[in-house]
C-alpha cells in the first residue's frame, strides 16, 4: 500500500475546468521566466521551460541545467523569501509559485489564493464540540492564527516565552492519556475527527512568539486525505473512503498546497559541512558484483560531467566523491542497472541524480511542452512525502524544473505542477499512480526509474504499488529502461524481489556491509522498562540541552503523548507522524530544522532518508521491530562524516526479538555491546526467538547465494517486514 490519497478529490469533471480539456479555462497565467539563464554553451542540456502557445505570457516550468549566472530571482507576485521573512504577496509567483495566497508565510491554500483562477472553495465544516464548547473552524489563514493557538488558558507555554498559540506538535485528538484534560483549549481545525475523543492534550512547541498557528489539531485516525490507517504494523495500510468501517465520517478533502520551493540561490544551494570523518569514507570496503563493471572514478572531474553540472556540484559544496558516488556514477553513466547499498548519510541521492542529469543532458533531452499529459524521462519514487520533497530539492541544485508530487496535498495542484512540463518527477507511489491513472503522466518516454529506499519500496508496504507501476500501460520493459535502486539496507529477500524490476545483469554495489549502521554514530543501549521510559527520556533531554534530537517512538499515539509530555517539561518539542496533516508535518520539520523546536518526536515515518543538519542525537524510546528500521533511524544523525549519538531504550519484555540483530549491528559498527544484551540475545537465540530480519543481512550480493534468484517462488509475493506493534510507520 502507499502513503497516498487515492481520493477522487477532484474528478475531471469537477475540477474547475482543470479536467482534461478544461485546462485553458482556469489555467494560471504563469510568470515569464525572463531571468532564466540563456543557454550559451550547453544547449544540449536545456530541458527548457515549455510554453503553452495559447496561454499568453504563460511560460511554464523549465528544465535546465542551472547556469551559474543564476536562478531566476522571481518576478511577479511573490516578493521573495518564504519562511516568514518576506511573505508572498499573492499573485503568481516566480516560475511556479502560482496560487500563492496572501501573507501567510508558507501556507498556500488555494481557497485563499490570489492567483490561479482564484478558486475560493472553502471547506464547509460544521463546528465540533470540544470540552462542551462548540468550536468553529477557524481556517488556516493568518487572520485566525492569533487566536487559534492551543493552551490559551492554563495551557503550556514553553519556557519563558509567552507562546500563546504556538504551533504545536500534537493535535490533541485521541485522548486517553489523561493529560491536561482541564485545559481549555481552542483549536483552529475543527474538521470532523475520526472517532477519537479529544481529551485535549497537546503541547506548545516553543514556536516564536507570534506564529500562533494552532498546532492542536483534531482529526486523529486518518491521515489527511480520503483514506485511513487500517492496520499494518511496521507499515501503513490505507484504504479509500469507500472502505471505511464503522461509519466513520469521510475525511475532508485535501486542500493543502505546499509552498513553492525557494528560488534564491543561497537557499537552493544551502548545505551543511561535511564532518571530520568524511575523509574516512575512503577507507570503507566497497564490493561490486556483476559482470563488466565500469571502473570507479576517484574525482568529479573524472566523471567528465558537463561544465554547468560541474559548477552546480561545486556550488552544492561537493568537492570530493563519497564511495557510493565513486562507484555509482560511472555505472549509471554506462547505462547499467544498479542496486546500491551504502550507509546512511553517505550521499546516495547525488549518486543517482548526478549521472542521470548528465545523461539527460548528453542525450539532448529538451523541455516538454505544456501538455495535459506529460511523459517524463525520469521518475524517482520514495516512500515518504518529506523524502520525495527532499530529493526534489536536492535535484534543484543541479537542474531547473524537476517536479514533485506527493500525498497529503491537493491532487489538482500536483496535476498542475506536472502539466507545466515534467522531465524529472519525484513522487510518492500513491500520488504517482493516481496521476498516471488520470492519464496526466504517460510512461512511454521513461528512461530512468529510481527507487530510493528501495527495500522499503519493494516490501509488502509499497511492493504492490511498485508492481502496478512497472505494469502500467506504456511502462518500458526493464530492458528498455534503466532501473536504479538505493538504500542503506537490503535484506536478501528484498534483493530477490528486486530482480523483477532490474535487468538480469544489474550491478550491485555494497559500501561497507549491507544493512550496517553508520560508523559515525555512537550507539548506546540502555535497559529501560516501559514504565521508566518517560523519566529517562526527560532526564536525557535535559542533559542534552538545546541540541537537535530526534525521538522515535513506535506509534502515533505515543508520538502525541511524548510530544505533549516534553512540552509540559518545557522542552521545545514538535512531532511528525502519519496522523498529522501534511501542513503540520511540514511545519514540524521546518521548526525542527530551524531549531525553533530542537526536539522532534517521530514515528518511523521520519526514519528514512531525512537529511537534517546538526541532528546530534537520536533517541529510540521504543526500539523498532526490525533492525533495518533501527539502522535508518539512527542514521538521521552522524551524516556526511559528522558525528552523532544514538541512545536506545531496550525493554527486555518487549524487545527480545531484536536483541540478536542488534548485537550484530553494534558489533559490526565496533560499538560496545552490553553484556546483558548479549545474554538476552543468546537466550532468545537458544529458544529460537529471534527476529528473522536479523539474519537477513547480506554481506554481499544475494545472487551469490541464491540459485533460484528469479524463481517463481520469489516473484510473486512481497516480503513483510517483521511487524509487531506499530500502528503506523510509513506514510
Ligand atoms: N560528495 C559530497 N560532498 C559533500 N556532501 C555531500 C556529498 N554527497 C552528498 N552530500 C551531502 O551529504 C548529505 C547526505 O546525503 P544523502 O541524503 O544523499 O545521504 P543518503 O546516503 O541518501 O542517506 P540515507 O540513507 O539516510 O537516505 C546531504 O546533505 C548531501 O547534500
Amino acid at each position: 500500500m502507499d502513503d497516498e490519497d487515492w481520493d477522487t478529490e477532484i474528478p475531471d469533471h469537477a475540477s474547475g475546468g482543470l479536467g482534461k480539456g478544461g485546462l485553458t479555462a482556469s489555467q494560471p497565467r504563469f510568470q515569464a521566466l525572463g531571468s532564466l539563464p540563456a543557454r550559451a554553451n550547453e544547449t544540449s542540456c536545456v530541458f527548457s521551460q515549455s510554453i503553452k502557445p495559447d496561454a499568453g505570457n504563460d511560460p511554464s516550468r523549465g528544465f535546465q541545467c542551472m547556469q551559474d549566472s543564476g536562478w531566476p530571482t522571481g518576478s511577479g507576485g511573490v516578493s521573495g523569501k518564504q519562511n516568514g521573512e518576506e511573505k508572498p504577496t499573492g499573485g503568481f509567483g516566480s516560475r511556479r509559485s502560482f496560487g500563492n495566497r496572501g501573507p501567510s508565510g508558507n501556507l498556500f491554500e488555494e481557497r485563499k489564493s490570489t492567483g490561479f483562477g482564484r478558486v475560493q472553495y472553502r471547506e464547509v465544516i460544521a463546528p465540533f464540540h470540544f470540552n462542551g464548547v462548540a468550536v468553529e473552524e477557524g481556517g488556516d489563514d493568518e487572520d485566525n492564527q492569533s487566536h487559534t493557538g492551543f493552551f490559551r488558558r492554563g495551557g503550556m507555554s514553553n519556557g519563558s516565552d509567552a507562546r500563546r498559540g504556538g504551533r504545536g506538535p500534537t493535535r490533541g485528538g485521541r485522548g486517553g492519556y489523561g493529560l491536561f484534560t482541564n485545559n481549555d483549549c481552542e483549536m483552529n481545525d475543527a474538521r470532523p475527527h475520526s472517532g477519537f475523543k479529544r481529551e485535549g492534550f497537546g503541547a506548545s512547541s516553543g514556536d516564536s512568539a507570534n506564529r500562533g498557528r494552532g498546532g492542536f489539531r483534531d482529526r486523529g485516525g486518518y491521515k489527511g486525505s480520503n483514506e485511513e490507517v487500517i492496520g499494518g504494523a511496521g507499515k501503513s495500510m490505507w484504504k479509500s473512503d469507500g472502505d471505511k468501517e464503522g461509519g466513520e465520517p469521510a475525511a475532508p478533502k485535501v486542500t493543502y498546497i505546499p509552498p513553492p520551493p525557494p528560488d534564491n540561490e543561497d537557499a537552493i544551494f544551502a548545505h551543511y559541512q561535511t564532518g571530520i570523518n568524511f575523509d574516512k569514507y575512503d577507507n570503507i570496503l566497497v564490493e561490486v558484483s556483476g559482470h563488466d563493471c565500469p571502473a570507479a572514478i576517484l574525482t568529479f572531474e573524472e566523471a567528465g560531467l558537463c561544465q554547468t553540472l560541474s559548477k552546480n556540484i561545486a556550488k552544492a559544496g561537493y568537492s570530493k566523491l563519497t564511495p557510493v558516488q565513486k562507484h555509482s556514477i560511472p555505472i549509471v553513466l554506462a547505462r547499467r542497472d544498479l542496486m546500491a547499498c551504502a550507509q546512511t548519510g553517505s550521499g546516495k541521492t547525488a549518486a543517482f541524480l548526478i549521472p542521470i542529469l548528465e545523461q539527460m543532458m548528453q542525450d539532448g533531452i529538451t523541455a516538454t511542452q505544456f501538455k495535459e499529459q506529460q511523459e517524463p524521462e525520469c521518475i524517482i519514487v520514495a516512500p515518504t512525502r518529506e523524502l520525495v520533497n527532499q530529493i526534489f530539492l536536492e535535484s534543484r541544485k543541479f537542474a531547473h524544473g524537476p517536479v514533485v508530487v506527493y500525498g497529503g496535498t491537493q491532487t489538482i495542484h500536483s496535476i498542475r505542477q506536472v502539466m507545466q512540463g515534467c522531465n524529472i518527477l519525484c513522487a510518492t507511489p500513491g500520488r504517482l499512480l493516481d496521476i498516471i491513472g488520470r492519464e496526466r503522466i504517460g510512461l512511454s518516454k521513461l528512461r530512468y526509474l529510481v527507487l530510493d529506499e528501495a527495500d522499503r519500496m519493494l516490501d509488502m508496504g509499497f511492493g504492490p504499488e511498485m508492481k502496478r507501476l512497472i505494469s502500467s500501460p506504456g511502462m518500458p520493459p526493464k530492458d528498455k529502461r534503466q532501473t536504479l535502486m538505493f538504500s542503506a539496507t537490503f535484506p536478501e529477500d528484498i534483493q530477490r524481489l528486486a530482480g523483477e524490476f532490474l535487468k538480469t545483469e544489474y550491478l550491485f554495489v555494497v559500501v561497507g556491509q549491507v544493512g550496517g549502521a553508520c560508523s559515525d554514530v555512537q550507539q548506546t543501549i540502555l535497559q529501560v522498562s516501559q514504565y521508566d521510559k518517560k523519566d529517562k527520556l526527560v532526564e536525557i533531554l535535559n542533559s542534552i540541552g538545546d541540541k537537535r534530537t530526534m525521538v522515535f517512538v513506535e506509534t502515533k499515539k505515543k508520538a502525541d503523548f511524548f510530544a505533549a509530555l516534553l512540552c509540559q517539561e518545557n522542552i521545545k518539542t514538535t512531532s511528525i507522524h502519519g496522523d498529522r496533516e501534511q501542513r503540520e508535518r511540514e511545519e514540524a520539520l521546518c521548526d525542527f530544522r530551524s531549531g525553533r523546536c530542537p526536539v522532534l518526536v517521530a514515528t518511523s515515518v521520519a526514519a528514512r532518508g531525512l537529511d537534517i543538519e546538526n541532528v546530534h542525537h537520536v533517541i529510540n524510546v521504543d526500539l523498532p521491530s526490525t533492525i533495518d528500521e533501527y539502522v535508518h533511524r539512527i542514521g538521521r544523525t552522524g551524516r556526511c562524516g559528522n558525528l552523532g549519538k544514538a541512545i536506545s531504550f531496550f525493554d527486555p519484555l518487549a524487545d527480545s526479538a531484536v536483541a540478536q540483530p542488534l548485537v550484530k549491528v553494534l558489533a559490526d559498527a565496533q560499538q560496545e555491546v552490553p553484556s546483558w544484551l548479549e545474554e538476552i540475545a543468546c537466550s532468545s537465540c537458544a529458544v529460537g526467538f529471534s527476529n528473522p530480519r536479523g539474519n537477513m543481512f547480506a554481506s554481499v550480493d544475494s545472487r551469490k547465494f541464491s540459485q533460484g534468484f528469479q524463481s517463481k517462488e520469489h516473484s510473486g509475493g512481497f516480503v513483510a517486514s517483521n511487524t509487531s506493534a506499530a500502528d503506523e510507520s510509513w506514510d
